[in-house]
């Protein structure tokens, strides 16, 4: 999906809230916006989910989308599984696999109980994991997710981070805001800020994909590919249509031929998926914990302190592109698709 030249305002004569958005997105990437309070992130969200469109500029390209907004519409009068049958429908499936994977997702949220219960009646932390459950169980190709760990307990959380790591593996791209920056940390193939209605990339951002890994627990994959043969979407590029490997994958060449990759856990799964679906396949030899935060297995050893070769040279999955060579601090250019009449109350600079 493209965006180009986007710009939504709220109101023929309101302030643009997002002007002049240049943004490709990728399949198979995990991407974070971040920004102050009221700078977008929402706007730009619901742009991307395809649920509002732009007031400038163009998305072309709009691959099967699902969205959770910020605020989930709980007084609607369905009960859970019924609400899930009813998105899963809107979604393209038929009622019984629409009712079926809902209830699959009720369950893995931990709120089957719930399954009949009015929405109106849920708890807060209930009703997300419904949010959450509806767009997940359409399988979209872009899943957008606005705040969606909030309200959710533990267990849930850990449970949609799965789904995010899942959804990325199988070639489906992410795009999220979460008030915690630790929130996936490490995991992001590239993080945007939206700033005085611009999208610029994170001063900090790493599209490179060698962010520190998580904190936290780890898992270690000792894997063995054909003699030569590359890791999905390693430096050579001949990544043969496995997803490549999510940011933050440690890789370290071991003297036996086999290779260590060291990954935040809520990426095992992706990664193992990646070298699983390689072709040639790798083998994997073992699958253990790191040992590099609280939860990890017994008896690791310490990959944190190898010299770790990260995955540096994949390409970059997503860029802003008007403003990739610009600092984040520079003034953005105003582009020539800037309607004549942006007599925008957002100032034409950053700061
Ligand atoms: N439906 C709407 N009608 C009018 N103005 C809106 C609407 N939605 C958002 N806005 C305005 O657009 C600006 C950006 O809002 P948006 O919700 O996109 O920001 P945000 O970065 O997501 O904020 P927060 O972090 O507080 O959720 C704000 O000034 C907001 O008041």
């Amino acid at each position: 999906m493209r965006l180009d030249g986007v710009g939504r305002r709220y109101g023929v004569r309101g302030p643009w809230v997002l002007r002049d958005v240049q943004l490709e997105v990728p399949a198979g990437a995990l991407l974070r916006i971040e920004g102050t309070n009221g700078s977008g992130k929402s706007t730009l969200l619901r742009l991307l989910a395809g649920i509002d469109r732009p007031s400038a500029g163009r998305i072309t390209g709009r691959p099967r989308s699902a969205y959770v907004p910020e605020r989930f519409p709980a007084a609607l009068p369905f009960t859970a599984v019924d609400y899930l049958t009813h998105l899963g429908r809107i979604h393209g499936l038929r009622g019984p696999e629409a009712g079926r994977r809902g209830a699959e997702w009720l369950a893995r949220f931990g709120a089957a109980a719930h399954a009949r219960t009015p929405l109106a009646e849920l708890s807060k932390g209930t009703s997300q994991k419904v949010a959450v459950a509806q767009a997940l169980l359409a399988e979209p190709e872009l899943l957008v997710l606005d705040e969606a760990w909030t309200g959710l307990d533990q267990g849930a959380r850990e449970v949609l981070n799965r789904a995010v790591a899942e959804r990325v593996a199988d070639g489906g791209t992410v795009v999220f805001v979460d008030h915690d920056p630790q929130r996936l940390a490490g995991a992001a193939d590239a993080r945007f800020r939206v700033a005085d209605g611009r999208l610029l990339p994170h001063e900090e951002s790493d599209p490179m994909g060698d962010e520190a890994p998580a904190p936290g627990p780890g898992v270690v994959i000792e894997a063995e590919g054909a003699p030569g043969a590359p890791l999905p979407g390693g430096p050579d590029g001949t990544s043969a249509g496995a997803p490549r490997l999510p940011g933050g994958t440690q890789v370290v060449p071991r003297p036996d031929g086999t290779t260590r990759l060291t990954v935040p856990a809520v990426h095992s799964d992706a990664v193992l998926r990646a070298l699983l679906t390689a072709r040639p396949p790798w083998h994997i030899r073992s699958v253990t914990g790191a040992g590099a935060g609280p939860g990890a297995g017994p008896g690791d050893d310490a990959p944190a302190s190898a010299p770790a070769s990260n995955l540096a040279s994949a390409p970059p999955p997503a860029s802003a592109s008007t403003q990739a060579s610009e600092p984040a601090s520079a003034p953005a250019s105003t582009q020539a698709s800037e309607p004549a009449s942006a007599s925008a109350s957002a100032p034409d600079e950053a700061p």
